[in-house]
């Protein structure tokens, strides 16, 4: 049942405490309660995401942030790879989390990435092999909106309709389209065309699958709590408020046992505390769960003592390790009104295609802005620093496709577009999330250090070379017009250099906040079955407990997280 506030819940106790409904938030909420024994009570910081338009339409997720009251409106430090820029960092709050919020791409990772997050983690149960029965549990394979004949497009032996999150394939024909498969045929060496990027071995060119049914967005918020979840009598779900910190009281062993819960819904109103009988749950995702740590005193002795909190547990680990895949719009004119530039310039144009939505869920409105994808490595021999990718059959960068003006601002006021964007997909940069106050209400220090090393600059710059090369191809003739200015001006190394500093980006891809590593390591921050090193009661199930980012959009992995730790979580209680 879902409540605004924690008052009106009649008084009960509960078993489990999960902090933050967002990706993975949602899914132990409803794992956990399917039990009816079971008193689960889920804290959500946003507000629910019922009615929210911009959210269950597919295309306009770029209308949700920054500066909404759906958007946790962070940014980051200096990034010293961006020329000490600052950029928005947008995660999602409300009820969903960053599922509400993304642009829906569903990808699963290469094999190599999973088996890495096993060997990382010194925990078989995290390999390739191991996952596919989560893969299964979450996936909900469904026609796409329009209904089209997709054979040729996927493969229909990697996917599951057991599931819950709902996955399609476009529901709209993009004019680009044939042209971008057309390219694959006609530079098969570069760009082969890999029927289903998510069976294991992503690299090539591919239709893609999004988080879509029926042209509406699935999200963790309508899939786990959607139907008749969100109303069982044992699930109570609080929206608009916000978890301050964890409390410990007593010892197991010599293990503080922390399972009381502070929250509030107002930086000024009154502080609540609740009692997990079996657990607390943070899935607050890759900024909020450590900052929850680090304000509960579980983190670097020295910093915490600087900021005048007591601490607990002394783990330089907790936000240490961030990282993410830094993302670049690369922008060409094109010869045709049939993108979708005109949604954000011409609200006559934007009013008809959302009644057309409203009225038969067709149009272009039922995608999500991005296309097809690639994901490249470059040439071997090329560099001289260890692989940081995965190995050798995964992604070091990724070209996505989308049907207009994609860039960091608003399309200009004329001309038609078609985006290219660039993303280092296993970057070597490292970053790290710091508090910057013991207030839970101020954004903490956010340091994604993106493009922050001479690999992940020399990655970005092939990547843009690719996305050059793809457009030579003949298929595009008569459809590329030419280079907008910004990238037309890079024509050097240094302008290049200076054009992806300027104009590059977060693909919203931060992980590793929380770092599982083997039972016993003197460093990370989670065990492989999630449980918080050095504490009883407490575990983390979301983006933070990947060690390293995958070569892959995040949400699945994420999705993955949360039905594992279901799992772990019941059968340490007996509730399977
Ligand atoms: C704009 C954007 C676009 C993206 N596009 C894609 C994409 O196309 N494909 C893809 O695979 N991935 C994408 N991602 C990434 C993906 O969505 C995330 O990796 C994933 O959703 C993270 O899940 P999570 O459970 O770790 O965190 P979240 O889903 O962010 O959940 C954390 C939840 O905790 C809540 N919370 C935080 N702090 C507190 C607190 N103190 N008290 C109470 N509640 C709290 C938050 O409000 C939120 O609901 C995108 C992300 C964003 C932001």
């Amino acid at each position: 049942t879902l409540y605004n506030s924690f008052e009106d819940i009649t008084p009960t106790s509960f078993d489990f405490v999960i902090v933050g409904g967002g990706t993975a938030g949602c899914v132990l909420a409803n794992r956990l309660s399917e039990n009816a024994n079971v008193s689960v009570l889920l804290l959500e910081a946003g507000p629910s995401n019922a009615d929210v338009f911009d959210s269950i339409i597919p295309m306009l997720p770029s209308l949700l942030n920054p500066n909404t009251l759906y958007d946790w409106n962070y940014s980051t430090t200096p990034q010293t790879g961006f020329n000490g820029r600052s950029i928005q960092y947008p995660r999602g709050h409300m009820l969903g989390g960053s599922s509400s919020v993304n642009y829906m791409a569903y990808t699963v990772a290469s094999f190599e990435d999973w088996n890495r997050y096993a060997r990382l983690s010194g925990d078989d149960g995290w390999s390739w092999s191991s996952i596919q029965k989560y893969i299964a549990r979450n996936e909900d394979w469904t026609p796409p909106a329009d209904g089209h004949n997709t054979s040729g497009q996927y493969n229909p032996a990697y996917h599951s309709s057991q599931g819950i999150t709902s996955v399609s394939l476009p529901g709209f024909a993009h004019d680009f389209d044939s042209l971008i498969i057309a390219t694959t045929a006609e530079k098969p060496r570069r760009f082969p065309f890999n029927l289903d990027m998510n069976d294991g071995r992503p690299l090539g060119l591919g239709w893609i699958q999004t988080t879509i049914k029926g042209g509406q967005r699935s999200s963790s918020a309508t899939s786990y709590l959607g139907g008749d979840f969100a109303s069982r009598e044992n699930l109570h779900i609080v929206v608009n408020t916000r978890v301050t910190r964890l409390f410990h009281n007593g010892l197991h062993k010599v293990s503080p046992i922390f399972r009381t819960v502070e929250f509030t819904q107002s930086e000024t109103g009154p502080r609540t505390n609740v009692t997990a009988t079996k657990e607390v749950i943070l899935s607050a995702g890759a900024v909020g769960t450590p900052q929850i740590l680090l304000l509960s005193g579980i983190g670097d002795q020295e910093a915490l003592t600087a900021l005048g909190i007591n601490t607990i547990v002394d783990n330089p680990s907790v936000g240490h390790n961030l990282s993410d895949h830094p993302v670049l719009p690369n922008v060409w004119y094109v010869n045709s009104t049939a993108t979708f530039d005109d949604l954000s310039r011409n609200s006559t144009f934007a009013a008809a295609e959302v009644a057309s939505w409203a009225k038969t869920q067709q149009g272009m409105l039922v995608d999500s802005p991005l296309a097809h994808l690639v994901w490249a490595r470059v040439p071997d021999g090329s560099y001289s620093i260890p692989d940081p990718s995965a190995g050798p059959l995964t992604g070091q960068y990724e070209m996505l496709f989308s049907n207009g003006w994609l860039g960091a601002t608003q399309a200009p006021p004329t001309g038609y577009f078609m985006t290219i964007s660039t993303a280092v997909t296993a970057p070597s940069s490292r970053g790290n999330l710091t508090l910057s106050t013991s207030n839970p209400f101020d954004q903490p220090n956010i340091n994604p250090n993106l493009l922050g090393t001479d690999f992940d600059l020399f990655v970005m710059k092939e990547a843009v070379r690719a996305a050059r090369d793809f457009v030579t191809a003949e298929a595009w003739e008569s459809y590329v017009v030419r280079e907008f200015e910004t990238l037309a001006a890079a024509t050097t190394p240094a302008t290049l250099e200076q054009y992806i500093r300027k104009n590059s980006g977060t693909i919203f891809h931060p992980v590793g906040t929380a770092s599982m590593s083997p039972k016993g390591a003197r460093y990370g921050v989670v065990d492989p079955d999630l449980l918080v090193k050095g504490v009883s009661g407490l575990r983390i199930a979301d983006a933070s407990i990947l060690p390293l980012v995958p070569s892959a959009h995040t949400q699945v992995p994420v999705y993955i997280v949360g039905e594992r730790a279901a799992s772990l979580v019941k059968s340490a209680h007996g509730l399977d």
